[in-house]
């Protein structure tokens, strides 16, 4: 794989401050082809954080992990629609009918304002939350099969695709087939802190279970030079 295709199957988490969040990607981008704007640069500036992005010509991933009734997700799904945003985030436990309102409202939004419609990600189960952690919030199984469960109950709804740890990339894969697009969030480079995520693996881990994107924050935030980091995860990815 040469380094264009590294770079679209790499995401930056911008989880910090928008200029520097800016900055961060301006200087990651030749590697990294997507921008993901979460829950704190959305609070604080709305739909401006997901602009400032676009202006610099990075994909923006919207990552809301939308989850409420399905009216009230279709309706916000239709706004992050309209902004033109590449990939939006629901939760899967939020129901199949919430899921289907979600995809409904996302192409409706993004049809209205001449976008192509973004790829709508269900979270299946969140990458840092551990095998007890799952059994605590309810689940009667590991992770590994309450993903596959939530999984179907999102490919049934109509989502293009889903986010899962990269432990639990393979047998989606396995189960599901090739179409729908997998994210993995909580990817650690060899020997990289993995602060708050239980369900970590490597970028090579996660490419050879069949990841389509690979979202990375922290791993390239506390480099001593996130550039060199942004490089070598995508010979990672490259060779993985
Ligand atoms: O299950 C999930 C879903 C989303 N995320 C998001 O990905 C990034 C990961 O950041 P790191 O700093 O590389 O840990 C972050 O924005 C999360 O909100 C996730 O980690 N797990």
């Amino acid at each position: 794989m040469d380094g264009s295709a590294a770079r679209e199957r790499l995401a930056l988490a911008v989880d910090m401050p928008l200029a520097q969040g800016l900055a961060l990607y301006s200087s990651v981008a030749p590697f990294m082809g997507y921008a993901k704007v979460g829950l704190s640069l959305f609070v604080e500036h709305g739909p401006a954080a997901v602009t400032a992005f676009q202006k610099l010509g990075g994909r923006v991933f919207l990552d809301l992990k939308l989850h409420d009734i399905p009216n009230t997700v279709e309706l916000a799904a239709a706004r992050a629609g309209a902004l033109g945003v590449a990939l939006l985030t629901v939760h899967a436990a939020g129901g199949e009918a919430m899921v289907k309102a979600a995809v409904k409202g996302a192409r409706e939004g993004a049809q209205r304002q001449g976008h192509p419609p973004p790829r709508v990600l269900a979270v299946t189960v969140l990458t840092s939350l551990s095998a007890a952690d799952v059994t605590d919030i309810g689940f009667s199984s590991a992770p590994e099969a309450a993903a596959q469960r939530l999984a179907q109950l999102a490919v049934r709804a109509g989502a293009d695709g889903l986010v899962c740890s990269p432990r639990e990339a393979e047998g989606l894969r396995r189960l599901l087939g090739p179409s729908p697009f997998l994210c993995t969030p909580g990817i650690r480079p060899a020997g990289a802190e993995r602060g708050d995520q239980a369900r970590a693996e490597t970028p090579a881990f996660a490419v050879r279970a069949g990841a389509d994107l690979l979202v990375v924050g922290r791993p390239v935030h506390t480099a001593p030079d996130p550039v060199a980091a942004a490089r070598a995860l995508a010979l990672e990815v490259s060779s993985g």
